[in-house]
């Protein structure tokens, strides 16, 4: 699929992962909505981003995944701007065990709010053209993070609820894919701040630091790069894309059904 006029909302835009895939996308002749809590670091990247881009091909809007009015009030104001939604990068996410339900409620509850939203502008049953919606997941999707059990828990529902959106929209006709991004330990200001995040878990901290080095660091380029292979390659649906320093390759679940 290619990019070139097709639009793309992302949340969390403003910093880390998101920015890197923001950027990608551009590059890739995407017009990019940037969906971001934070209103400063927002409004700045955007002034950069219009001078590389366009002013045309950007748009930041202020909005908190946790709150499912002013999803929708940016959703519609994306689509009104641009003239539809094509993709959505569900990417908006925080590691914090001590304020574990606000975890849940931003990396859980924010993909499922942004997924449906996303629905009402994507969806062939609601006269979208369809599209993709790409959700950031973790290796701790895949395998457990000790010092982090709720973060851990965020991010394996969204790989269940990614691949079991995937088979309800081939199930329902909605012409969207839907895929998981599960990148490893990524140098961004979530991975700075874990020391002070872990809550009951603090005592944990030297043995993340010990699982980070033994994994090692993966580059924000491999990590955007697998999220846009997941966004044109339109035989990817309810696909896993681990991206780790030693693996970068879709994941092979068991199947239960016969
Ligand atoms: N850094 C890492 O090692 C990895 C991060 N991830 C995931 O990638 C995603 C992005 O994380 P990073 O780029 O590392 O973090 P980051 O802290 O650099 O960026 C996160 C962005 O999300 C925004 N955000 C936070 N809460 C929000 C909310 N309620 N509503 C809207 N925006 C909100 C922040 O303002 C920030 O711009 C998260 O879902 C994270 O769990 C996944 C694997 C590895
Ligand atoms: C310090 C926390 C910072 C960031 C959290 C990130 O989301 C990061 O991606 C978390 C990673 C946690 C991983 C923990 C254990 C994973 C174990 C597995 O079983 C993973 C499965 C495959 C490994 C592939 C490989 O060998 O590279």
């Amino acid at each position: 699929m290619s990019l070139t006029g097709k639009t793309a909302v992302v949340t969390g835009a403003a910093m880390g992962i998101g920015r890197a895939v923001t950027e990608l996308l551009l590059q890739h002749g995407a017009k990019v909505a940037l969906l971001d809590v934070n209103e400063t670091a927002g409004k700045s990247l955007v002034e950069v981003l219009d001078k590389l881009y366009g002013r045309e091909r950007t748009l930041f809007l202020s909005c908190d995944v946790e709150s499912e009015e002013q999803i929708k009030a940016a959703f519609l104001k994306a689509a009104e701007t641009f003239g539809g939604i094509d993709i959505l990068f569900n990417n908006a996410g925080v590691l914090n065990e001590d304020r574990w339900e606000r975890t849940v409620s931003i990396n859980l509850m924010g993909v499922i709010r942004g997924s449906y939203a996303a629905l009402e502008h994507m969806s062939k049953l609601s006269g979208g053209r369809g599209g993709v919606i790409i959700n950031t997941s973790s290796l701790a999707g895949l395998g457990p993070l000790p010092s982090c059990p709720v973060y851990t828990a965020t991010k394996h529902a969204v790989v269940g609820f990614t691949r079991a959106m995937a088979a309800a929209s081939v199930a329902s006709g909605y012409g969207v894919r839907f895929n998981a991004l599960c990148p490893g330990f990524v140098q961004t200001d979530l991975f700075s701040a874990i020391e002070s995040n872990l809550g009951r878990f603090a005592h944990l901290a030297a043995a993340t630091q010990q699982l980070a080095e033994h994994f090692g660091l993966v580059g924000m380029c491999d990590v955007a790069e697998a999220a846009l292979d997941m966004v044109t390659d339109e035989t990817k649906n309810g696909e896993v894309f681990l991206v780790s320093p030693k693996r970068k390759e879709y994941v092979n679940f068991p199947s239960f059904v016969q």
